[in-house]
């Protein structure tokens, strides 16, 4: 299977989140599985260039239609950890790719737009032709609208696409000079509600909308989430859209780079250890208090890594931290926000905490540090309101770190209570509660706390419950080819 990603992010060399590991880890398991695969991302000036090999460029003129004219670019080739990525440099007085961060601009409907449409002309020029393009997130949502309704009648009449969906509440949402721009045009065609046009704004076309519209296949990342797109209110409005498309569409619950994600070799962690001998995770824990000047005492570490998001619950992280404080336990944040209100709030907490020996707010992106701190903490809660699937909760288990997690989305398909779920002792691999007030989580915290302070060998029997299973790429990578298949025109 020839298979082309396109997205706004691939591990480790363009992160901000979690659609970065997929993206690296799914093309992974395809290379392993002896598939073809290349990635297609925007060449960003700020990207961790030092994780990029051998980059070269691959194609030095490629004219991009746009508006009544065209732009120009230069495509480049590097090898990221491995994995074969072009990456698309326009040079035009926008500056679409040369930002200080890769999102967060007025005009981001149109960067993504641009790059959606400049990898279809890359394609086409370069005679690519793969079976499938997989593309990710709103960012890419009109790529299969421009691959169905324009490239099909150049020479692209065999790709097919699959669709996935990270995160549901950034659906991009534009005017319709969009449809000017990337030559769609006919405003008449389009802004129709079967088609482009957003179900609560008229006027407005939706990118999401047209991903979910116009690809073959469409996927979300746990099949919690997808009952939940469609049933509840977490579709953020595409609840109506996904009922009609869903025959093609499922839930497909992400994987973890198993190489990438691994104490036993993992080169960013002082102290290597495994499921049978988890000694070495004392050493991390040591590594970690000394790093970030924490006292050597006789308490759980409780951690939270992840961008500081409404959608992470910001409050519950707040509160969590200092209820640890209270509860005999210390605590370690690791996160960064590009609202500025809540990076200026968690910068004020650090001020304020900045004397305390059990605390430490680290405020900013840190890859090298997170690896430290899943190996290092005891304990690291994902308190989130809404959460597609997470991946950090599936780090925390294969770090030996106990998940304490909200029961939504796909922490609800991979955390199980170790006190109140129906499955089995050892499968149950964490701490799940359900609303989002301070009660909540403190009843969930309290239970880890007083077990790890009270019952310790129980409290390792479920960290060792938590490292045997399995959330590589194995399972979701054969669902994905599976989808693939279907999908590909015979
Ligand atoms: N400040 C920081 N420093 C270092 N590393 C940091 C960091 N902030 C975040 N990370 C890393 O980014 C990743 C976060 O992934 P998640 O899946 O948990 O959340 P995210 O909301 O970004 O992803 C969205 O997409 C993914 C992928 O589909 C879904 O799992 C998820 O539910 C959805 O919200 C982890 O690898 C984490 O370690």
């Amino acid at each position: 299977m020839y298979v082309i990603q396109v997205a706004t992010e691939c591990a480790p060399a363009a992160k901000v989140g979690g659609l970065a590991d997929v993206v690296y880890g799914l093309s992974r398991e395809l290379e392993i599985r002896g598939h073809a695969v290349e990635i297609i991302l925007p060449k960003y000036v700020n990207m961790r260039y030092d994780q990029i090999q051998n980059l070269q460029v691959s194609y030095r003129d490629l004219w991009v239609p746009w508006y009544g004219g065209a732009i120009h670019c230069t495509v480049y080739f590097g090898f990221v950890h491995g994995l074969k990525c072009f990456f698309i440099e326009p040079h035009s007085a926008d500056h679409f790719f040369e930002r200080g961060t890769y999102y967060g601009y007025l005009d981001d409907h149109m960067r993504f737009a641009f790059f959606s449409k400049a990898a279809l002309e890359f394609m086409l020029e370069t005679g690519k032709r793969p079976e499938v393009i997989h593309c990710h997130d709103w960012q890419t949502g009109l790529l299969p609208t421009m691959l169905f309704e324009i490239y099909k009648y150049h020479g692209m009449e065999h790709p097919r696409v699959c669709y996935t969906i990270h995160n549901f509440k950034h659906q991009g949402i534009a005017g319709e000079n969009i449809l000017r721009a990337t030559g769609l045009g006919r405003p008449w065609h389009y802004f129709h509600p079967d088609r482009l046009q957003d179900d609560h704004n008229p006027t407005a076309i939706n990118f999401m909308k047209a991903g979910i519209v116009y690809a073959n296949f469409v996927t979300t990342v746990s099949p919690q989430h997808a009952w939940e797109a469609r049933h509840t209110d977490q579709g953020y409005g595409l609840g109506h859209v996904l009922y009609r498309h869903q025959n093609k569409f499922s839930g497909v619950l992400n994987g973890l780079d198993y190489n990438f994600w691994n104490p036993q070799t993992d080169p960013l962690i002082p102290h290597h250890y495994d499921y049978q001998d988890r000694s070495g995770k004392e050493g991390d824990k040591r590594a970690l208090r000394d790093r970030l000047w924490l006292r050597d005492d006789r308490k759980p570490l409780i951690a939270y890594v992840g961008r500081l998001d409404w959608q992470k619950g910001v409050h519950l992280i707040r509160h969590g931290l200092f209820y640890a404080l209270w509860n005999n336990a210390q605590f370690v944040l690791l996160g960064s926000s590009p609202e500025s209100g809540i990076n200026d709030y968690f910068w004020h907490l650090k001020n304020y905490l900045n004397e305390s020996p059990d605390c430490h707010l680290e405020i900013g992106f840190n890859e090298e540090l997170a690896h430290l701190i899943y190996a290092g903490a005891d304990m690291l809660i994902v308190p989130s309101i809404y959460e597609p699937c997470g991946l950090a909760q599936m780090i925390a288990l294969r770090y030996g770190t106990v998940p304490i997690v909200r029961g939504v989305g796909g922490l609800l398909d991979t955390v199980f209570d170790r006190d109140y779920s129906d499955k089995p002792f050892p499968e149950r691999n964490g701490y799940v509660f359900y609303q989002d007030d301070y009660p909540a989580l403190e009843s969930a915290m309290g239970r880890a706390i007083a077990l790890w302070h009270e019952e310790p060998d129980s409290f390792h029997d479920l960290a060792a419950n938590g490292m045997a299973c399995d959330y590589s790429w194995n399972k979701p990578g054969e669902y994905y080819l599976g989808i693939y298949d279907f999908i590909r025109d015979r």
